[in-house]
């Protein structure tokens, strides 16, 4: 790798279980061992409006949490993501506007407001979707423990993981570039070594040479 790289913004969803939080610190890990600078974040953020949402989803439903964590999101993109990719970190972010395309759905939220609210969002480098079988991913709720209620069993996993499929296509028309990766088989080792591999060429790649020249 060169020693210095291009900030870069990078985003993970998917579905509840389907390997997020394990997939983010892992790939820091190895961004980190490979000499990058790296820096994990997730939304809802650890700000005050973040953990409002985090926290208060029972409180704060349709239309309320949508509008909460938009506004955290512009908030996190102003006083942490954009500062830490001008500074020529790698951005890695445990969920993003796709969660925002599903869960405030899921929440009866209609797709034409959450997308108004959310147009003037940063585009990342990467958006990935991580996806699996709704039926692994229920289950691997249900061995650790549900975080809200927006995990209800194999039923609102199946609703989650076609919503998402068609989040990635939206998202994908707005011009962010997406790739989907399973975890349903793969280890969550092999799934971050691609996901480490595919950054690095991102940061390495001819567009980062340009952009440092
Ligand atoms: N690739 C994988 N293969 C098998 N198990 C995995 C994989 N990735 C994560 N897991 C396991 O699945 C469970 C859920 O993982 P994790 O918390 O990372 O998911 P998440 O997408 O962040 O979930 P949530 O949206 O509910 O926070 C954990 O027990 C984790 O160890
Ligand atoms: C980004 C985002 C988050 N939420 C809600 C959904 C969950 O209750 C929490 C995130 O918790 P997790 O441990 O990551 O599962 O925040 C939301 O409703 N919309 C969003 O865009």
């Amino acid at each position: 790798m060169t020693t210095t790289h291009r900030g870069a913004f990078v985003t993970l969803d998917g579905p509840a279980g389907v390997g997020k939080t394990t997939t983010t610190q892992l790939v820091r890990e190895y961004l980190g061992k490979r000499g990058y600078k790296v820096h994990a974040t997730t939304e809802p953020s650890h700000g005050v409006l973040g953990n409002t949402a985090r926290h208060g989803t029972d409180t704060y439903r349709g239309h309320t949490l949508a509008c909460l964590v938009a506004a955290d999101r512009y908030h996190h993109l102003e006083t942490e993501v954009r500062p830490r990719v001008q500074e020529g970190h790698i951005v890695v972010c445990d969920r993003y506007v796709a969660s925002s395309y599903v869960l405030q759905r899921m929440d009866g939220v209609p797709l034409i407001f959450v997308e108004a609210i959310n147009a003037a969002a940063d585009r990342p480098d990467l958006a990935v979707i991580l996806q699996a079988p709704p039926a692994v991913t229920a289950a691997r709720v249900a061995a650790r423990g549900a975080h809200d209620r927006f995990h209800a069993g194999e039923e609102s996993s199946k609703r989650e993981s076609a919503l998402y499929e068609d989040a990635a296509k939206r998202l994908a028309q707005w011009r962010y570039p997406v790739v989907a990766v399973d975890t349903g088989e793969a280890s969550p080792v092999d799934v971050a070594t691609y996901l480490t591999d595919r950054i690095a060429d991102l940061v390495e790649g001819p567009a980062a040479e340009a952009a440092t020249a």
